[in-house]
């Protein structure tokens, strides 16, 4: 028996450079000339400021060809500037949609049960927020960039000035980098936190508009989301940002403050020194000067933290949706899906749910059942005894972890599941109606027929060939999703409690004329349903109990009392 699936655990991604290399890759090429055009303006703008400093120490005033090198140091640090800008931009997006394609590739290819044990609310937290997160500090990398290279450039020219000052300032600086390297820690695990709680938020969020009007009728539940939930959750998030933000802000000060120390050293001891007046000028330039960029490097931490925690976030549910199905989107030309199935096979097939700790485990089968081509049968049972289960297991949605599923006598496996899933049409009970199903011409004249059959003519129609309207009553809207199954024409229709939402009459034309209908046209019919006055149109109905079927009544008399024009 296979295990079953891993309880979600804490997966250790690749390292954070290593993601980044592999997502760079593609756009190494721009990455590297906009980096480059960076470097250059950065340095360029080092070299602007020794270039400044010498011209006013000049006593005859700057040459011409110390303006010269102005200018030219001047057109260089601009184009440096755009060229960057645009480079980093453009690689940044690119790489801000390739996640996007690839986190959505993964979760359509992802196995059904991954997606339902990840939780929505958790996959579209980082759909949105972590790759815009990404997205704004790309849109802010090249300002950094090019911030790294003045400051880099800066301290290289204090290096030639005076090498003992420039050991004063480098103290300072390592003395700070130290003070910030403590506060990025002590801060990104307070946005760790953070980010932990915006999971938390946004199943709040689903609960106030999808629980809407369950919330309006509720005062006492209402009041707890909004007190206990809803805003305690927003109130965290905002103290340990708020918590994380003070600790990086504190940690600029310091630096601000070793700053001014060092200068006011240089101040201090401008007599002592043997440093000329060029070289103590030109020192307190650039640090004032540097003190911008450093002061945008600092103030970037944050980000930066929040960035590294949504890159990480990217690529743990990268890699939760590792193993994806295979073949989920053959080429267009692949074979077209046969109009007719024969048997279609459960041989011992078992299934257990992984459980949280303190959770039953429920477990299904060994079931064995067999269904042949164009039959209608029923399966029936208890709330939670597992008949939902057992038709994902028949759909392929889910792989057995024991025994096999037959089609026409050959195991259903990985490599044609994905085949065999193609000869279903379903209707779920928790469906999802997609409102943007495209009807052909030859199609359109086919549904009217149907709107009209299932009594929404008068409320749908075919519109450039789409449903003109979701906009509808539950049951019209089950009407509708019946409507896409029949236009589908697949040999296999399986509806879970598709009646349940339908009023009696309707009720009574679905069992009595749509299904047999549907029958007589060869279609094979898996129906779950609560509704046991109707249980005899079935040709067989299989009863489950506790993950079992437990029995299998067959139902030889059904036809005749339909064409009887019996219910
Ligand atoms: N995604 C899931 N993860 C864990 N357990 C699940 C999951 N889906 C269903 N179960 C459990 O499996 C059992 C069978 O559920 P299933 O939906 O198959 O029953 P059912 O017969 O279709 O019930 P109903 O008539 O209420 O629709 C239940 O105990 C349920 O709690």
């Amino acid at each position: 028996m296979n295990p079953p699936e891993p309880v979600a655990s804490d997966p250790r991604p690749a390292s954070l450079l290593r993601e980044a290399v592999r997502l760079l890759r593609p756009f190494w090429k721009v990455a590297i000339l906009a980096t480059v055009m960076g470097a250059a303006s950065g340095l360029a703008t080092a070299w602007l400021l020794a270039t400044v400093n010498r011209a006013l120490h000049m006593p005859q005033g700057a040459t011409a060809g110390l303006l010269g090198l102005f200018a030219g140091l001047c057109v260089v640090t601009i184009a440096g500037e755009i060229a960057s800008d645009l480079g980093n931009g453009l690689v940044g997006q690119n790489v801000v949609a390739k996640l996007r394609k690839d986190l959505s590739e993964k979760i359509l290819s992802a196995p059904i049960a991954q997606i339902e044990r990840f939780r929505v609310h958790r996959i579209t937290t980082t759909l949105n927020q972590d790759i815009d997160t990404i997205s704004t500090f790309t849109f802010g990398f090249s300002g950094l960039a090019i911030a790294m290279a003045i400051t880099i450039g800066c301290f290289a020219y204090l290096a030639v000035l005076s090498p003992l000052l420039s050991l004063l300032a480098a103290a300072a600086i390592a003395l700070g980098s130290w003070g910030h390297a403590m506060a990025r820690q002590r801060g990104r695990k307070g946005f760790e936190a953070a980010r932990d709680a915006q999971d938390e938020l946004q199943r709040h969020y689903r609960a106030i508009t999808e629980g809407s009007k369950e919330l309006r009728i509720n005062r006492d539940r209402r009041r707890t989301l909004r007190d206990a939930y809803l805003n305690a959750t927003i109130e965290r998030i905002r103290d340990l940002r708020v918590r994380a933000m003070r600790v990086f802000m504190s940690a600029n000060a310091f630096g601000s403050a070793l700053f001014f120390i060092v200068i006011g050293v240089v101040l201090a001891l401008q007599n002592k020194l043997s440093a000329g007046a060029p070289v103590l000028s030109g020192f307190v330039i650039v640090l004032l000067y540097v003190k911008g960029p450093l002061t945008q490097l600092i103030s970037a931490l944050p980000m930066l933290g929040q960035t590294q925690i949504a890159i990480r976030r990217v690529a743990e549910l990268s890699l939760k949706f590792a193993n994806p199905e295979a073949d989920l989107f053959p080429a267009p030309a692949a074979p077209a899906r046969p109009e007719q199935v024969g048997s279609i096979e459960l041989r011992g097939v078992c299934y257990a749910y992984p459980t949280d700790a303190g959770a039953g485990m429920f477990q299904l089968g060994p079931i064995d059942l067999r269904i042949e081509q164009g039959e209608m049968l029923f399966l029936v049972g208890e709330n939670g005894s597992g008949k939902t289960t057992l038709i994902k297991l028949l759909l392929g949605l889910y792989e057995p972890q024991e025994g096999i599923v037959l089609l026409d006598g050959e195991p259903v496996v990985a490599d044609n599941r994905d085949d065999y899933r193609q000869l279903f049409s379903t209707v779920f009970a928790d469906y999802f109606l997609f409102d943007d199903v495209v009807v052909g011409p030859a199609q359109a004249a086919e549904a009217a027929v149907y709107l009209e059959r299932l009594e929404l003519g008068h409320k749908v129609s075919v519109t450039d060939g789409r449903f003109s309207t979701t906009d509808l009553s539950t049951g019209q809207r089950k009407r509708l999703a019946l409507v896409h199954a029949y236009l589908d024409k697949r040999p296999v229709l399986v509806f879970d409690e598709w009646a349940a939402d339908q009023d009696p009459a309707f009720r009574r034309v679905f069992y009595t004329e749509i299904l047999p209908d549907l029958k007589r046209d060869g279609r094979t019919l898996i129906v779950i349903s609560h509704d046991d006055r109707y249980f005899h149109v079935a040709d067989r109905v299989a009863h489950m109990s506790d993950g079992r079927i437990v029995s299998v009544e067959s139902q030889p008399g059904s036809l005749r009392r339909l064409a009887a024009g019996r219910p």
